[in-house]
């Protein structure tokens, strides 16, 4: 379970964090959506330990990510792609990760198997494609087989192949009864596998709740969001009733 309640985050006089509360449910795959600049890597970054909030709190299985001790084998994470080494393969790679939280190295080639890498574990990870670059991301955060996962856009740039697979996945380690966060500005894309969702725009949630819940009465998540931001900016909303968080 992650818990973000009150959390505000201020670059001097620039808040980009603003009262963020929301929560994201075990068995549920969760969508933070919203537009770029929205503030979506700024809470990740605060409820990964990498960086302090200004104010409000942010746990994981009630603690924050900087108290756990091995904290791989509670939540794995993904913000910015694979985040490895180009000139290593990627079984070289993973055993790094694995051994820094002292994971037993059997694990590595069980995650290589889990996210179908089996065949390229020792391809130099500068020849990944994109696609296989976000796989290899999401086989380090499962290496402690941990009950939380975020995943910071994990579909930028992939091929229509490559955004079903990720897509089918997150389902897959939802069902599992993990806790699937997982952020992304493609909200029409997020609507096809988020259970809940919760929409960020100028670092406010302006909709929380289930995907069909955000909907409401409109056709999709992302004509509510347009419709809740434009009352927002006193634009005409389109009759929209909306859900306020
Ligand atoms: N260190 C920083 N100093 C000043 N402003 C920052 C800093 N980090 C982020 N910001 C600003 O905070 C706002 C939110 O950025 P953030 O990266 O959290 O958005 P996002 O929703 O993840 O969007 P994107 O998908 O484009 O990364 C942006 O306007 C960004 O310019």
């Amino acid at each position: 379970m992650i818990e973000i309640s009150h959390l505000v985050k201020r670059h001097r006089a620039r808040t980009v964090v603003d009262d963020v509360s929301f929560t994201a449910r075990p068995g549920r795959v969760t969508g933070f959506l919203g537009p770029n600049g929205a503030g979506k890597s700024s809470t990740l970054r605060i409820l990964l330990g990498l960086d302090r909030a200004t104010s409000g709190t942010a746990l994981v299985d009630g603690v924050p990510y900087r108290s756990l001790d091995r904290p791989l084998w509670t939540v794995g994470a993904m913000l910015d792609g694979p985040g490895a080494n180009p000139g290593r393969t990627a079984r070289s790679h993973l055993t790094w990760v694995a051994q820094s939280n002292a994971i037993p190295r059997r694990r590595v080639d069980e995650v290589l198997d889990l996210v179908g890498l089996r065949d390229a574990a020792r391809t130099r990870i500068g020849r990944f494609s994109l696609g296989m670059g976000q796989r290899l991301g999401i086989a380090a955060a499962l290496l402690g087989d941990p009950e939380v996962l975020v995943l910071d856009e994990p579909t930028n740039g992939l091929d229509p192949e490559g955004i079903r697979w990720i897509r089918l996945f997150l389902r897959t380690l939802a069902d599992e009864g993990r806790t699937v966060l997982v952020s992304s500005h493609l909200m029409a894309e997020m609507e096809k596998t988020a259970d809940d969702v919760v929409i960020i725009a100028g670092g406010r949630v302006v909709a929380a709740g289930s995907a069909a819940e955000v909907r409401g009465e409109h056709d999709s998540v992302e004509e509510a969001f347009f419709a809740l931001t434009d009352e927002r900016h006193g634009r005409p909303a389109g009759g929209s009733e909306g859900i306020a968080p």
